[in-house]
């Protein structure tokens, strides 16, 4: 069974640049641990893309065929640790906030390891959508009510799960590091 620490959170809160950088202070600790994110595969980014954002089933279902394939591959590296940038509660968090029923979401990804810890990055959206700004073309209004809406069911999904740790995003970048670190650094030991 894969041991999975996800990072979650809305777009901009960090997980790609703290994962990478937490990665590199443990990955020392065994020569097998996997550092990856979803979504995986080209293939089906390409078919989400094209399908558009708007039809939370087609999401759905898109993320976890590509999280299916994801999953069968790194089986077949035999890792100790694999730290992803965006798992399951990604799916629940964001096509649930399109008015999905979470059940269901849920219901579509339970064949999937759960992740034995997750790292929710939380922060204002509004200072989220700052540090995405410069690099994303985006409608500001309606990416600020959407984002306010997942990081609302990130939060949600938090209360009612075991191993998820928030953590606050908006700290500056090495206190986040040094925090999220030693956070899965206590989850290490038998590794
Ligand atoms: N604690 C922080 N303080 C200030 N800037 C940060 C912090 N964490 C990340 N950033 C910056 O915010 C921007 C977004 O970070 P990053 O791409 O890691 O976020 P993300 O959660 O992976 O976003 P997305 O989900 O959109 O890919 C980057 O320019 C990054 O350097
Ligand atoms: C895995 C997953 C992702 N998403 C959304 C969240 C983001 O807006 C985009 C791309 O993610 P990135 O971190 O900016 O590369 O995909 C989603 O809606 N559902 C999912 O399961």
């Amino acid at each position: 069974m894969l041991r999975i620490i996800s990072f979650e959170g809305i777009d901009g809160s960090g997980k790609t640049t703290v994962s990478k950088l937490v990665y590199e202070k443990i990955r020392n600790v065994s020569k097998r641990i996997i550092l990856t994110k979803e979504p995986y595969t080209e293939e089906i980014s390409s078919l989400i893309e094209k399908a558009g954002w708007k039809d939370p089933v087609t999401l759905t279902l898109l993320f976890a065929a590509d999280r299916a394939y994801h999953l069968q591959y790194l089986s077949t590296q035999n890792p100790d640790l694999v730290i992803m940038d965006r798992y399951i509660y990604s799916s629940v968090a964001y096509q649930s906030a399109l008015g999905l029923d979470e059940n269901w979401i849920e219901l579509v990804n339970s064949k999937f390891p759960k992740p034995f810890l997750t790292i929710l990055l939380d922060l204002s959206p509004e200072i989220a959508i700052r540090r995405i700004q410069k690099n994303d073309k985006f409608n500001f209004q309606e990416k600020l009510d959407s984002l306010k809406l997942v990081r609302e069911r990130y939060l949600e999904i938090a209360k009612k799960e075991k191993n998820i740790v928030i953590i606050n995003a908006e700290e500056p970048l090495d206190k986040v590091v040094n925090k999220v670190y030693s956070v899965i650094y206590s989850y290490l030991s038998d590794l």
